[in-house]
């Protein structure tokens, strides 16, 4: 099943060239949920990264992660917990335990935060995303869980080794993978 939904996820993905003089291309990851098989078999696939010891919560940063996040904790059969990007919306009335995330794959700080009492020392966390680039989100997150932290899940991980060794991220893909969805 892991390597029909890896497939599925290479011919699913797109590149995408804005248009407007950019060096770079964007990355367009809207077939990977519109195809109701991949949708379907994400979670399981990416909870399987992570199985022993199970996580016991899921933490995922917005927005993206807010999607694939959920999938990943009900194959686990796991919790969990939104990290807000400061400024990217009204202030949250709780209170927050917020952590730096250091120059991004944009070179943009930020800051992510979860509502505090929500992950307990006893918990074990695995943080979820759909992408690790430079693996600045993942290690702001894992600095703010400590000895809970168990690693990252990801669907593309193109960090360079020595980072995802590190961080202990895994992925499904890796950047040379994407090669398909090429304009
Ligand atoms: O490893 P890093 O350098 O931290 O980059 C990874 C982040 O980049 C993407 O976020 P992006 O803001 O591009 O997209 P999103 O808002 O759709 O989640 C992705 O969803 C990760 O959260």
């Amino acid at each position: 099943m892991a390597d029909d939904l890896r497939d599925r996820l290479r011919h699913a993905f797109r590149w995408t060239d804005p248009g407007d003089g950019s060096e770079y291309l964007v990355s367009n990851r809207s077939g990977w949920w519109r195809d109701p098989l991949i949708l379907s078999g994400l979670g399981e696939a990416l909870a399987d990264l992570f199985r022993d010891p199970a996580p016991t919560v899921v933490v995922a940063p917005e927005v993206t992660g807010f999607l694939v996040g959920p999938l990943v904790a009900r194959a686990l059969g796991a919790g969990f917990v939104e990290a807000y990007r400061a400024g990217a919306r009204r202030p949250i009335a709780e209170p927050m335990s917020w952590a730096e995330v250091p120059a991004d794959h944009r070179g943009q700080r930020q800051l992510l935060g979860v509502r505090e009492g929500l992950v307990r020392p006893d918990d074990r966390v695995l943080v979820v995303d759909d992408w690790a680039s430079t693996g600045a989100q993942v290690r702001a997150l894992r600095g703010l869980f400590g000895t809970s932290y168990v690693g990252a899940a990801v669907i593309v991980d193109e960090c360079p080794p020595p980072v995802s060794r590190e961080l202990t991220i895994r992925g499904l893909l890796a950047e040379k993978d994407l090669d398909y969805g090429l304009p």
